[in-house]
């Protein structure tokens, strides 16, 4: 296409949305005893978006990727991911999308202690059928590359008991991104790391909303990763603040 015909065609079309949250509220437990984790949240992420959903503890935060990661299901409102409506769906239906789109890093990393880090890492691709001889290889490969790329090359034989917090939090990020999913849902997911994991991890990060169109949802406290979000919003109370109109927008900052 010639320069002129590319001015005529405008500028290219906004991301697809993703996932798009709509009056949703989520209660845990019944009655008294209930708590009102989320307040009518709207929300929108498109594909290749970076969201950072930050607030103090018990704001919210774990309910609502919970309910992005199509974990938990909302008490009210509606749930569109892939603009599919999770609540019409079977739970294996939202098992298998689950399987297919999303990659998960949970705050408390879930390793599975009897297998290696890259045994580990290489599970979500395991689960997903029998792999012949040329799939499992580079099934493996790629399992190794994100380990290494995480600064866990010479970690990648030993068991999650052999392991400091930041190595686990670093496995379960690898983990995350084995299948390139379209989606990442994150919670807390530096929370263990120094300066330098943290860049890592944010690159890392970068490659796969760059290389995959991968969106990521991140929960976070930590300040060293506003800088490389397109997007943060406040939970206060389990209530957005500033979305959709208000929030702060930066443009996608790729670094490869
Ligand atoms: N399964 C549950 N049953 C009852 N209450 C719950 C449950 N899960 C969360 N809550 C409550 O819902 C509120 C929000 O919790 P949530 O874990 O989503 O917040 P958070 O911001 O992720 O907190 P943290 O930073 O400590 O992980 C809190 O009051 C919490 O006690």
């Amino acid at each position: 296409m010639d320069m002129m015909q590319n001015l005529k065609a405008g500028p290219p079309p906004a991301a697809p949305e993703l996932v798009q949250l709509a009056g949703v509220h989520k209660r845990h437990g019944q009655g008294l005893a209930g708590v009102q984790a989320l307040h009518d949240i709207d929300l929108t992420v498109a594909q290749g978006e970076m969201v950072a959903i930050c607030g103090p503890c018990g704001s919210g935060k774990t309910s609502l990727l919970n309910i992005i990661g199509m974990l938990d299901t909302a008490s009210e409102g509606s749930v569109i991911i892939a603009r599919l409506l999770v609540s019409k769906m079977s739970d294996q239906a939202r098992a298998d999308l689950r399987s297919e789109m999303i990659g998960f890093v949970f705050q408390s990393y879930s390793l599975i202690p009897v297998m290696t880090a890259h045994e580990n890492v290489l599970l979500p691709l395991m689960l997903r059928g029998r792999l012949d001889e040329a799939a499992l290889e580079e099934a493996e490969q790629r399992a190794a590359d994100l380990l290494s790329r995480l600064g866990l090359a010479t970690q990648m034989r030993h068991y999650p008991g052999r392991l400091d917090a930041s190595q686990s939090q670093r496995v379960a990020i690898a983990r995350s991104l084995v299948t390139h999913p379209r989606l990442v849902v994150a919670d807390e997911p530096t929370s263990r790391l120094d300066n330098g994991c943290v860049r890592l991890v944010m690159d890392l990060f970068a490659r796969h909303q760059y290389e995959h169109g991968t969106a990521f949802v991140l929960s976070t406290r930590d300040q060293r990763q506003f800088s490389r979000v397109t997007r943060t919003l406040q939970l206060t109370e389990g209530r957005l603040a500033g979305t959709p109109l208000e929030a702060r927008r930066r443009p996608l900052r790729v670094q490869v």
